[in-house]
């Protein structure tokens, strides 16, 4: 499983220990910036971040802006993605069990970094029960067609 990851400027330091934490547990990810002191504005950094996922040289990715909301609903527009904002880790577990979520969005401004960890690990942990769940799934994508 490889993760990508990025941030714009309002979440390099999350980022940073976010990394840390996963170098702990042995998940392979690619950094995409941006690093501290750089700036970027969080549209092109979902769309670079997103293509990771799309291209399938990674499973999932994790977005970090300040709430991971505008990450989150520019993610959104890029075919085959389905991402989530989640600051729960609840709605991190079900997103990926019924929506099957293949980003997760996290406002660096909203949690800590003990939390976003959780939320990430229990992200990548779940996996998508399909059933009636696929078919709902098949239905956000066919909006893509619309
Ligand atoms: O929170 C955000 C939108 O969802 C963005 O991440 C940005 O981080 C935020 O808008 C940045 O604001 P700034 O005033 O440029 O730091």
């Amino acid at each position: 499983m490889k993760l990508a990851i990025g941030c714009d400027h309002a979440g390099p330091e999350l980022k940073k220990e976010v990394l840390a934490y996963l170098d702990e547990i042995g998940v392979e990810y690619v950094d995409l910036g941006v690093q501290e002191g750089e700036k970027c504005d969080y549209p092109d950094k979902a769309q670079e971040v997103c293509a990771k996922v799309t291209s399938g040289e990674c499973e999932m990715a994790v977005l970090i802006c300040g709430t991971g909301i505008g990450m989150s609903m520019a993610a959104n527009k890029v075919k085959g993605i389905r991402a989530a904002c989640c600051s729960d880790y609840f709605s991190a577990k079900y997103t990926r069990a019924h929506n099957d979520a293949n980003v997760l969005c996290i406002g660096a401004r909203v949690v800590g970094a003990g939390l976003a960890c959780e939320l990430i690990k229990v992200f990548i942990d779940t996996s998508f029960e399909g059933g009636r769940h696929q078919r709902r799934v098949d239905k956000i994508h066919a909006i893509e067609n619309v």
